[in-house]
């Protein structure tokens, strides 16, 4: 165990990053280490701390806290504190207490290594080349966290996944049409935001029925272990704040609106995202507010990022769409008045902002509203312009709403209903017309052997043998008295959902019914069941009744319609003739047509002629009347959403253009084959077994002499992976492995948190160098230590300078690619390594001091490229907010001081660049 005192310096091994640690205190068995260069604290404990010693040796080059630059000349120790006896530049000796170091300190320990002969294979050190050379493409890469996704590459999503992490603390509404992907959306912005360092704590809410669905979903396609927490694991953690337990939380709604102490414990949580699922259960009105959202809209006052998910934003009215907006973004969406008058604007704006998207000319007219919409608009591009009408005077970049119209490939939806006659005691049912939609359970036990419905049922589940068929109807105990039916009169076996079966109750019923083989054809589901769930292998629906809400409807048809459907969608209705469940139908297939395709008038016009509707469940005269408005209304309202609001949403929510380069990347990535080759060689130097296996797949086994005892990520007995994505679709037993699968990840960072490769010779046999000559490959890294709240990584990620010195000191780093360096590694024969070495100490040393002058030449040009981009970002971020300021009062003073801040934070972070050398090499041409 390391013998810790406050005040002594350590460095992380597997941080370097963090800069040099102080340490602040023993605490039982552990030691609290602040690191001053990023601002952050850890706790380790002592008998295994991951940290080294910082002793440094006469003659190292360091700076003290103010920065002057020193060599050390000797050290005195005393209890177990050291001082360093230094000279600076103009030849005065100095003592300085350890304390007193540069907390950015870095060691050329490579230097070292080197000239005292301790020397690797140099496969590690082109392997070590190809990490870092990978840690850039992928620090600037538009397609990070959207590769590593088990998904098909589904353009409109990967574009709302891109555009969305990409800015600084999202906070979006995701609304596409049920069924089109928002989980994969979601999944794919936190995978992006986790893997950038943007976003460690995730809260996600859900209603309880799709926690389950949520955690294999994110495990399966983005491989993130989500931990599930209701009541009984809540309560499990007594004496601390269970939430804090874990990074990553997925959690039900219900847990935090209806129990305090898991509501304020959620609140203390301090996540950096948050997401919920199904928002649209977060009721609002001017008036009043539910208590789910009033947990969520304190969730959301204190969390950076959110997105809220839901398929029907309009459902329960358009004031409650304000409401989920207004949690987002309060700056720009204040008053719900003000909201609906500028919607009634909307047409001309989108007008406007069509014809910039079609490369239109715009004339006089054009010009003006241009400038009375955004001001001064001169210097702009067609795109900026596009993107400040949309932010500005649409629902803006907050909300995304993609359309099965807009997105081909989705099979048709077929209504196949059958009239049947209502039964007596139905008929004679006193009960307001609303009840009478669901007839069953006005009346006593038994309904099951008089309603008609039940012998049609069994009839068509004959017929449609051996398809499955999945039923949905209003209320649990229909969906029992109907198991007991199908049982009881045609021996027929059905799973069933609902809301008063346990979780894994309900999700063993899924899966009986998902198996392919022994599984069961029917399920039968209370409403509960047609909300969020995956039954697209499913091509038969039947609807036992309806109900009375379009977006319910759309729910329902949305389980079997969604990405993945491959056939046609048959809809079984059956029809009590003479009923108010008789109108609905008509009201729906001949108002709205909203069986057969989507129709997004249809909660506007639901809330509007809500009364006529009815009125007319209870007295069928009014139907006809009733549907022939509906149809105007429905026309009229489809075809301003269509110019208006739908367009101004349609134009930013897709961009085909731009999702076909995230498309293009992804697929030239995946074609590459790089990091199967990466992994392949470094399973090859570290010692791990791989064979090809069945298809395209490979079996990774640990190998009998590792390096290491384990590799990341490898079981005992061994895995199988694909690097192909058509086979991590079809095969989901196969990990998927690419550049942003945990085990690469963790072998990247394995081998820059470790000494392999930092110092190798290489006898080069052939080269376009004159012989004898000698050679010295040097890898430095630049980057910038900085608080991780500033994201520094964004504008100068670990950035690879690479050099290839001649002995005169001419860099051919530009001429001499390193991949084509290929000779014998001298490590085979270390004498003659050791003895070329220390032949050459002083050329060496020479050079190493060069390679330095030359790598500080580069550092001050990418420090002021950061500085350019990070300017033009936040410049334009502030620049919408003052905009936004002029037309919205509410937009505080302090949010744009914040951001002013933030720049300015940043602007002194990319000053102070830091330099390294992380490995060198040494060419021989003999
Ligand atoms: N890119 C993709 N690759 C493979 N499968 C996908 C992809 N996108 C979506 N899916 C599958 O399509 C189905 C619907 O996706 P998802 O659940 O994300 O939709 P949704 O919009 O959230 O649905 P709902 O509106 O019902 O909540 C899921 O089974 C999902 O796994």
């Amino acid at each position: 165990m390391h013998d810790f005192r406050p005040g002594q310096r350590w460095l992380s091994e597997t941080q370097g990053e963090l800069g040099l640690g102080i340490v602040l205190a023993i605490e039982g068995r552990c030691v609290r280490i602040a690191f001053p260069a990023t601002g952050e604290t850890r706790l380790y404990a002592m008998l295994d701390a991951p940290l080294l010693r910082v002793e440094l040796a006469p003659g190292e080059r360091i700076r003290d806290h103010a920065g002057r630059p020193l060599v050390v000349t000797g050290l005195r120790t005393d209890a177990g504190l050291i001082t360093y006896l230094c000279e600076d530049a103009a030849g005065q000796t100095h003592a300085l207490p350890e304390a007193q170091l540069d907390d950015r300190l870095r060691f050329n320990r490579p230097q070292q290594r080197l000239l005292s002969g301790r020397i690797d294979s140099d496969r590690w050190f082109t392997l070590r080349y190809r990490t870092w050379r990978q840690g850039m493409r992928e620090a600037g890469s538009p397609v990070l966290g959207l590769l590593g996704a088990r998904v098909a590459l589904i353009p409109h999503q990967l574009q709302i996944a891109a555009d969305v992490a990409g800015r600084d603390a999202p906070r979006v509404l995701l609304a596409d049409e049920v069924g089109l992907g928002k989980t994969i959306e979601a999944g794919l912005i936190l995978h992006r935001m986790l893997l950038t360092g943007r976003a460690q704590r995730v809260l996600i809410v859900t209603p309880e029925p799709l926690l389950n669905q949520w955690l294999v979903e994110m495990r399966r396609r983005f491989n993130l272990r989500f931990a599930l927490f209701d009541r009984e694991r809540f309560d499990a953690i007594a004496d601390s704040n269970p939430f804090e337990a874990e990074q990553q939380v997925l959690c039900p709604l219900d847990l935090l609106a209806t129990q305090p102490d898991a509501g304020r414990a959620a609140l203390d949580g301090q996540w950096d995202l948050l997401v919920v699922d199904e928002a649209h259960h977060l009721t609002w009105s001017e008036q009043q507010t539910s208590p789910e959202y009033d947990i969520i809209a304190a969730l959301a006052a204190r969390t950076p990022s959110v997105l809220l998910l839901t398929a029907t934003p309009d459902r329960l009215g358009h004031a409650g769409h304000f409401g989920r907006l207004r949690l987002l973004d309060p700056a720009r969406f204040h008053d719900y008045a003000a909201f609906q008058a500028e919607e009634a604007h909307y047409a001309p704006v989108a007008a406007l902002a069509a014809r910039l998207l079609d490369d239109e000319p715009l004339d006089a007219a054009d010009e003006t509203l241009l400038r009375s919409l955004l001001g001064e608009t001169a210097g702009l591009s067609r795109d900026e312009l596009i993107e400040r009408l949309v932010d500005r005077h649409g629902t803006g970049r907050i909300l995304f709403r993609n359309t099965r119209a807009a997105i081909p490939g989705f099979p048709a939806r077929q209504l196949l209903h059958t009239e049947l006659p209502a039964p007596d005691v139905y008929r004679s049912s006193t009960a307001d017309a609303v009840a009478r939609l669901t007839p069953e359970r006005l009346v006593d036990s038994g309904w099951t052997d008089t309603d008609p419905r039940v012998e049609w049922l069994i009839a068509t589940l004959r017929d449609l043998r051996p398809a499955k068929v999945l039923l949905i109807c209003a209320h649990a105990q229909t969906v029992l008295d109907l198991r007991e039916a199908l049982f009881r009169r045609a021996g027929i076996h059905a799973a069933i959902f609902h809301e008063g079966m346990e979780i894994v109750e309900r999700d063993r019923a899924a899966a009986y019914f998902a198996a392919v083989e022994d599984g069961t054809r029917i399920l039968l589901c209370s409403e509960i069941g047609s909300e969020g769930r995956n039954f697209q292998f499913v091509h038969h629906l039947v609807l036992f009744d309806l109900p009375l809400e379009p977006d319910l409807l759309e729910q329902r048809i949305g389980r079997l319609d969604r990405i993945g459907q491959t056939e046609t969608i048959r809809i079984h209705v059956p029809v009590l003739t003479g009923s108010p469940g008789e109108t609905l139908f008509r009201w729906y297939a001949e108002g709205l047509d909203a069986f057969t395709a989507i129709c997004p008038a249809a909660p506007i016009v639901f809330a509007q002629l809500r009364e006529r509707l009815l009125a007319a469940l209870a007295d069928p005269c009014e139907s006809d009347a009733l549907i022939a408005a509906t149809r105007d209304l429905s026309a009229r309202l489809n075809a301003d959403l269509a110019a208006g609001r739908d367009r101004l949403l349609e134009l930013h929510s897709h961009r085909p253009a731009r999702s076909a380069v995230l498309v293009d990347a992804i697929e030239e990535i995946d074609a590459g084959r790089d990091a199967a080759d990466y992994m392949k060689g470094f399973w090859d130097a570290f010692g791990v077994e791989h064979e090809s296996g069945a298809g395209g797949s490979v079996v990774v086994r640990p190998g009998p002499q590792m390096l290491h005892e384990t590799f990341p990520r490898l079981p005992e007995d061994g895995l199988t992976a694909t690097f192909e994505r058509a086979d991590a679709l079809a095969h989901e037993d196969r990990e998927f492995l690419t550049w942003e699968h945990p085990m690469v990840r963790e072998t990247l960072e394995l081998l820059t948190a470790s000494d392999l490769g930092t110092s190798s010779i290489t006898l080069l046999r052939e080269g376009p160098f004159k012989r004898p000559s000698l050679l010295l490959e040097l890898l430095y890294v630049a980057d910038c230590p900085a608080p991780p709240a500033l994201q520094v990584g964004r504008f100068l990620p670990p950035t690879l300078v690479r050099l290839l010195l001649d002995a005169e000191g001419r860099n051919l780093a530009d001429e001499v690619a390193h991949k084509t360096l290929r000779g014998d590694c001298l490590t085979r024969n270390m004498k003659v390594a050791r003895a070329v070495i220390q032949s050459q100490v002083s050329l060496l040393a020479s050079l190493l001091e060069r390679g330095e002058e030359l790598a500080r030449q580069a550092v001050a040009d990418l420090e002021t490229a950061a500085m350019t981009d990070m300017r033009t970002l936040l410049d334009e971020e502030l620049e919408r907010l003052s905009a936004l300021a002029q037309i919205n009062p509410s937009v505080r003073a302090d949010e744009i001081d914040a951001l002013r801040n933030r720049r300015d934070q940043l602007e002194r972070a990319l000053t102070r660049v830091h330099l390294r050398l992380d490995a060198v090499r040494v060419l021989v041409m003999a």
